[in-house]
Order: C-alpha cells, then structure tokens, then sequence
C-alpha cells in the first residue's frame, strides 16, 4: 500500500507512512491536490479536531519561531561555578589566559639538557618535572632532564635519550645531528598571559576544561542552564513492570530528563500528573522554570487538557501544531514574561520530534548555545513522505550514507533507539542518492553531548 492508497482508504497516513517504509517504493511524489484536499491543506483523513491543520506551522518556521521565543527572554546573570562542574556549559565572558604557556621553557623529551657543541661532561645531578629553577649550565656541560622539567638556563637543546651515548672518560656523545634550540618548548610557545583562549558562547567540552585549568583558571563564568520542569499526563502510565489491563509502561518519563539535559538544560522536577486537569492548571500556575515541557494531551480527546489549561492561565499560543510526521500536534505557548510551555505530543516518537522541533532551538538559545551545523547525507533507500508536511526519520548512518531503520511509527521507539540521527523528509518523499538534512542525536555526536552529565 502506498500512501496515497492510504489517504483513499481513509487510513491514517502516519500509521500507513510507518509500514510503507518496510515496502518498496518508487521515487518521490509530489503533493496531489483533489477534492477534497485542498492546496494547502491537509488530506480529510488528517484535519485535526476542529479543523486545526490548517493554523499548523510549517516544520523550519515552527523551529525558527522556538529560537526567537527563546531570544525574546531577559538573559539571566552569568553565574561562577568550578572547572570541574563547569562541563556542557557555556562561557559568559571569554577565557583569557592567566598566564604564559608554557609559563617556562621546558623540555619536550626525556635526555640531557646540553650548552654548546659536544661532547658534554654530564653533571651529576638532573633535573625532574616540578623542580625549581635549576642550576645554569656552562657550554660543554650537560645535565639529565625529563620530560616537562624546567630548562637550565644557557641550554642550547635537549638531546633525546635515545640519540646519546656514553663514551671514555665518561662524556656524553650525540648520535644524531641536532639544531639549536630542538626539543625545548620555549615560554609561551601555545600563548601569552592575556590572549584569548576561547570566545564567549564556547561550549565547555571536556577539553576546553583541560585549557582553562591549564591556563590557570580555577572557576570559570558560565551562563545557567535553562531550568525545566517535566509533567508527564496520562492515566494509562505505571512506572513498573508489565503493561496491563490497558496500562502500559511510561516511556518519556525515563526518556526526556537526560535529553533535555544534553540539550542544555536542567531539569528542576519530573511530575506525573495523571489526566487531573486541576493538577495540570496548578503545576503550570505555580511553575517558576523557564521552559514547562509537558508530555500527551495535545490533542482533543476527552482528557487532553493542554490546550484548555493554556486558556485558562492566559498563555500566547505561538505554534499550535507543526506540519511535521510524526508529532503535528506539538505546540508551543508563552506562558507568562521569560517562561514558555513546549506540549510534547504523548506518542513516543511524536514526541521525540517535538523535542527536536520546538525544545531543542528554545533550550539551545535559552543556554547560549550555538546552532549546530547544518549537514546532510545521501539516503542508501527511498523513503516515503508525507503528501503537504515534513517527516522526521530515524536513520543509521553507514559509511557515506544513512540508512533508514523500520520501526519508525509514531508510537514506536524501536527504530530511533538504534538510529544515529532523524532524517529530514521532505513533503512528497526522497529517492535513493538524494541528500537530506540530518538532526545529530545527542548520544552520536562527537562532542560534549555524548556526555549527558
Ligand atoms: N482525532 C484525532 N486524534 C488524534 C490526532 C488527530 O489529529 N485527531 N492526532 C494523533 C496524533 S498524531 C498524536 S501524536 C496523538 C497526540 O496525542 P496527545 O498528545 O493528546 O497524547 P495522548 O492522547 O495523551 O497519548 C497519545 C498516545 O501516546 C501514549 N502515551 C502518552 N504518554 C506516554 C508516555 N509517557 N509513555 C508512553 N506512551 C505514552 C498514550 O497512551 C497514547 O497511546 O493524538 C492522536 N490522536
Ligand atoms: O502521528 Mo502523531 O504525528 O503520532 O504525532
């Protein structure tokens, strides 16, 4: 079954989309206008309750209009933490060297410090990393050293270990020809007290942590993580053992916290709020995090109190569902001056596409961070699409191109729990070769999100 069979047979094209892709396919399709699908709407089978596809934000805008909430908000003041919990934060003012580095000539390699042509008459004593200033050489003399360890004044280079030998009377020969100065790193070599090491806004990665104690610091300025607060909703969670009698196991309450965390945030509370609509209203009333995540009730089923509590308090929708497969409808509300509310659908995979659609250009911008770059890969099968709106697919990315994984159901969490990154889809399809833009998972990019402190 294709998905244009699906729209006809009235299935749910999101459903209909997730076992296409285990089919063979022919190359993309563009959007097909009929009857009853107009231009810029959505097929019958998908106008939301009440209609309210056609208010859906398409997928780059509703990520464009995250990033200017998030800019709309006061910055809060910078705040001094330690080096070693300063990792996945972000630098409030520039970190400047405190001192020369190296903040004195040393030795690059394990041998003898020698002065002058040889051979040398080697001293007695030698010269360990974290002596002090050690004894000036003569020309002629030389003087073991290690690695590290402060250079003699009047040394004109290092013999390695390996290139001297011992000959009569007990003087030191190089085997080697050496040049003046070799294998001593002079002062300041990597930089002067004073010179920029790192701009304001660099993410502080574990070896931008090595730098700055390196070069002297033992706080650093850092902006302050973002705070959220979690409301996981629905009934039908239990937080144990096997689904049953129509229960079924919580999934985004283990899911989110760590993610949002490798998105810069911290997370402040984990609520789970059942579908107690007071309970809902109070924990958002009362809320003083800078961004409310909130997890199913974003549709318009009988207990889907998102959009009535947003009502309630007065909030400003600013995107109110997204022209995205899976996840359409996420939305994201100011709930007051400096605080927004992301809704995540509650399907597992939807919500994984709110989350990066709406949270992560919020929580990247609220924390300072810079917008990863933008860069595509070839796609190894053709991939069904969404006849008007984006999909986000989780992919595999093997050698050169990223392989679409099966399992990738709005309900599913199987296909991304293996992937590498979300595919961007575009309305109509992709064919094989054809390139698309990649969003990174935290855990497989390269860099300080692996961590997840
Ligand atoms: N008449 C319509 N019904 C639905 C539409 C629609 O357009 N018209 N959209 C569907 C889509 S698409 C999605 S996505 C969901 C969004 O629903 P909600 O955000 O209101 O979420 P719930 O109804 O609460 O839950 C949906 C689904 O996800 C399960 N769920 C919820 N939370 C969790 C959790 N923490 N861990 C695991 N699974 C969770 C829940 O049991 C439901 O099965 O609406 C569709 N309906
Ligand atoms: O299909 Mo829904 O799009 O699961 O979010």
């Amino acid at each position: 079954m294709t998905a244009q069979d699906a729209e006809e047979l009235d299935v749910d094209v999101e459903e209909a989309l997730a076992v296409a892709n285990d089919r063979p396919v022919r190359g993309p399709r563009a959007p097909r206008p009929t009857d009853d699908t107009p231009a810029d709407g959505p097929p019958a089978a998908h106008r939301a309750p009440k209609d309210t596809h056609h208010r859906a934000t398409p997928w780059p805008e509703a990520r464009a209009v995250a990033e200017r909430a998030a800019r709309s908000c006061a910055r809060r003041s910078p705040l001094s933490v330690t080096v070693e919990d300063a990792l996945g934060l972000v630098l409030a003012a520039p970190l400047t060297a405190l001192t020369d580095l190296p903040s004195f000539d040393t030795s690059a390699m394990d041998g003898w410090a020698v002065a002058g042509p040889g051979p040398w008459a080697v001293r007695e004593d030698g010269v360990l990393a974290g002596n002090a200033e050690p004894e000036r050489l003569t020309d002629g003399e030389a003087v073991r050293i290690a690695t590290g360890a402060r250079i003699p004044l009047d040394t004109t280079a290092v013999l390695r270990s390996e290139h001297g030998r011992t000959g009569e009377q007990g003087r030191l020969h190089a085997t080697r020809d050496m040049a003046h100065g070799q294998d001593i790193r002079p002062r300041g070599q990597e930089c002067r007290i004073g010179d920029q090491l790192l701009p304001p806004g660099t993410l502080l990665t574990p070896a931008a942590l090595g730098l700055a104690a390196a070069a002297g610091y033992d706080t650093l300025t850092v902006l302050p993580r973002p705070r959220v607060e979690l409301l996981v909703l629905g009934d039908e969670l239990l937080t144990e053992g096997l689904p049953r009698e129509g229960l079924i196991r919580d999934a985004l309450g283990p899911m989110l916290p760590s993610w949002l965390r490798a998105l810069g945030a911290e997370v402040t509370a984990v609520h789970r709020l059942g579908d107690a609509a007071d309970a809902l209203y109070e924990a958002v009333r009362s809320s003083s995090a800078d961004l409310i995540v909130t997890t199913g009730g974003t549709a318009a089923g009988p207990v889907d109190h998102v959009h009535p509590t947003l009502r309630r308090i007065g909030a400003e929708l600013l995107v109110d569902g997204v022209k995205v497969r899976p996840g359409h409808p996420m939305l994201l509300a100011r709930t007051r001056e400096n605080q927004h509310l992301v809704g995540l659908p509650g399907n597992p995979l939807a919500a994984v596409s709110g989350l990066f659609t709406l949270t992560e250009p919020l929580l990247r911008t609220l924390a300072g961070r810079a917008a990863p770059e933008r860069y595509g890969m070839p796609l190894r099968e053709a991939v069904h699409g969404h006849p008007y709106d984006t999909r986000l697919i989780p992919v595999a990315l093997r050698g050169d191109d990223a392989v679409p994984l099966h399992y990738n159901g709005p309900a599913m969490l199987r296909g991304i729990a293996t992937a590498d990154a979300l595919a961007v889809v575009p309305p109509g399809g992709a064919r094989p070769g054809q390139e698309l833009e990649l969003l990174d998972l935290p855990w497989a990019t390269a860099g300080i999100q692996v961590c997840f402190t």
